[in-house]
This record gives C-alpha cells, sequence and structure tokens, in this order.
C-alpha cells in the first residue's frame, strides 16, 4: 500500500541521517532510544510488507552465516603497511626523532620543496579493510590480509552502522574504494567488557581484539552485537570519476559522501609541524575515545605521492611515527 512505501522511505531515510551525524558529524540530533525506534517500526513494516525489504535497508544489515569459511578477494592496489619510526636517545629533537628528520628531508630533497605540506593523522589500533562501493552502492569489503589478497568479510561489513550503505550526497565516482580502520570505541569496549563479565562470557583483551575477533565471526548475527565503529583514511581503486588532488581535500570529500573521518585528522608543514603534532595528540591520548598506537605522517599532494613512490611494500611517502609501548592496563 502506498503509506506503507512512503512510510518506509521516510523512516529509511531518517535512519541514514541519523548514522550520518552519529557516526561522521559526532553530533547526533537523536537519542539512540529514538534510533532504535525507528528501527523497530521499519522492521515491522518490512516484515508486514516483505515487498518493501532491499538489501541497502538498514534494517536488512544481517546477512547470512559464512559456512565454509571466507571467501577471498584481491586487491587490485595492494594495501600497504607502513614503514616505521621510533623514538631514540638524543638532545635535540632532531636527534631524537632522527627518523622522521630523514623522511622528511628525503622528500623535501627529491621534491626540490623548501616545507613539504603532510596530511597528519592518529594510527588507529584497529583492523585494516577496504571497502567498495559501485555507483555509490557498497557492494563488497574485505580485511586487509597479506595486502595482497583479504577476506571477504562484506556481511559483517553491513552490521556496522558507521560504515554508510550508500554514500551521500553525489559526483562520487563509479567505483570507489575507501580503506580505513574498523576499530572498538573504548566506551563500546567497556561495555562489551561489563555484559561479559556479568554473563560468565570471555571479556575481551583490549579493543583491537575486539574488533578484529568481532569482524571474522561467521555469523554476521554476532558480529551485529558488537558496537564496532570506523575510520577511513585512504582511498584504493578509483573508476569513473576523479578525486581532489591532496588527500586532505579527499578525507574532507569522502566526509561528505558519507565516511567517519578521524577528527583528529590535520595538515602539517614540515618537521617541525610533524613533531608539534606527535606531541599534541600524544598529550591527549588517554583522553581519545579510541586506541592509538602513533601518528601517521602523508605527503599530502598526491604527485608529490607519485614522485616518492614505494619501498618494497611501504610507501616512500609515509610513514608511522609510534609512541613509546604503553604498558596495557588490563581491564
Ligand atoms: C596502513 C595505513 C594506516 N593508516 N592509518 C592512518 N590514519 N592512515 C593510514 N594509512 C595507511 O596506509 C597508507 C599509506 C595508505
Amino acid at each position: 500500500p502506498p503509506e506503507a512505501i512512503a512510510r518506509a522511505a521516510t523512516l529509511r531515510a531518517a535512519i541514514e541521517q541519523a548514522n550520518y551525524r552519529y557516526h561522521v558529524l559526532d553530533d547526533p540530533d537523536i537519542t539512540d532510544a529514538d534510533y532504535d525506534r525507528l528501527m523497530r517500526e521499519l522492521e515491522a513494516l518490512e516484515t508486514a510488507h516483505p515487498a518493501l525489504a532491499s538489501t541497502s535497508s538498514p534494517t536488512r544489515t544481517v546477512g547470512a552465516r559464512a559456512h565454509g569459511g571466507f571467501a577471498e578477494v584481491r586487491h587490485a592496489i595492494p594495501m600497504l603497511s607502513l614503514g616505521n619510526a621510533f623514538e631514540q636517545a638524543g638532545d635535540t629533537e632532531r636527534e631524537r626523532f632522527r627518523e622522521i628528520a630523514e623522511f622528511e628531508r628525503r622528500i623535501e630533497q627529491t621534491l626540490d620543496r623548501r616545507v613539504p605540506v603532510f596530511s597528519v593523522e592518529p594510527k588507529l589500533d584497529g583492523l585494516a579493510i577496504s571497502l567498495r562501493y559501485e555507483q555509490g552502492v557498497f557492494v563488497q569489503g574485505a580485511t586487509r590480509g597479506d595486502g595482497e589478497t583479504g577476506e571477504d568479510v562484506t556481511a559483517n561489513l553491513r552490521t556496522v552502522r558507521a560504515i554508510p550503505l550508500k554514500m551521500r550526497g553525489e559526483g562520487w565516482p563509479d567505483v570507489l574504494e575507501v580503506r580505513g580502520e574498523v576499530i572498538m570505541l573504548r566506551k563500546d569496549f567497556e561495555a562489551f567488557n561489563d555484559y561479559a563479565r556479568k554473563h560468565d562470557e570471555k571479556p575481551l583483551a583490549n579493543p583491537r581484539n575486539g574488533a578484529a575477533g568481532s569482524l571474522r565471526q561467521l555469523d554476521p548475527a554476532i558480529t551485529a552485537k558488537r558496537r564496532l565503529s570506523f575510520f577511513a583514511y585512504a582511498i584504493g581503486v578509483v573508476e569513473g570519476g576523479e578525486l581532489p588532488p591532496t588527500h586532505s581535500a579527499t578525507l574532507r570529500q569522502l566526509r561528505e559522501w558519507g565516511f567517519p573521518v578521524s577528527p583528529e585528522v590535520a595538515t602539517a608543514r614540515g618537521f617541525d609541524g610533524l613533531i608539534a603534532y606527535f606531541q599534541r595528540i600524544g598529550a591527549r591520548r588517554d583522553t581519545l575515545p579510541y586506541d592509538i598506537d602513533g601518528v601517521v605522517y602523508k605527503l599530502d599532494d598526491y604527485a608529490g605521492q607519485r614522485e616518492m613512490g614505494f619501498v618494497s611494500r611501504a610507501p616512500r611517502w609515509a610513514i608511522a611515527h609510534k609512541f613509546p609501548a604503553q604498558e596495557q592496563t588490563t581491564t
């Protein structure tokens, strides 16, 4: 009946808007209870009128169990690892952060640029995944695996509300791969362990295990019970369209298309700018809503990235800068 069709469309739009405001803008305008009421009303409508349901409906996020294990997915563009730098003994900052000074100087020299601009980002401690969108619709998601081949965890990723089932806005390429980290926010990790202890279930050792374990569940219904989040940080395949010339502009564009991007991302100029960011984030590390194990510096303009190229599997144009290992507080 037409009024059921109209009501279902209204509910879907409201739920997608609520997901965007909660996960991308971090500025929800309805309570969790209201959100659940919208979902329950849509589920009831779709049950009463099965013709209404579609795979891209927010209620259709729990798919079938992967009986024989996960299918393999070959990454057309390998998912890279990052070379990383650690602090070293020394008096001056250039000595203590010698590897970062080296990284930055090599880029200055190779590109003959005085002060290169970098995209600077928190290095989230979760599970790296790649999301494939065709005509703006989420069609496949895979884990990083060994960088060349990962596992198809599409059904599980559909249950992660921070991952848009359809891109927002317009102007996106025909095919777009968005890469990022699936994580478990600290508050959701603590809530999960409270529940586990009360129900005599095995608690999670840390949020990273929570994200990895939840995503690798063969039954998406179990994944759906784990509160996971997602932050985009890179692009893979782009076909039938083009992206801005810099990584920072691409991250802004991804936010508009409905992808969560960490609010901590910024740009920095030269060695001093990198270290200032490293120390700024380091000072706030324990107050962030998610675990990080360092920060990532990436030359911001894509032309410069292409010119710098890669060393084996890690790009010359990016590096992870890790904090000293933190004593894991076993909760
Ligand atoms: C492996 C990795 C991890 N991370 N984490 C962030 N924030 N950016 C980022 N980029 C990565 O690789 C790029 C070089 C694509």
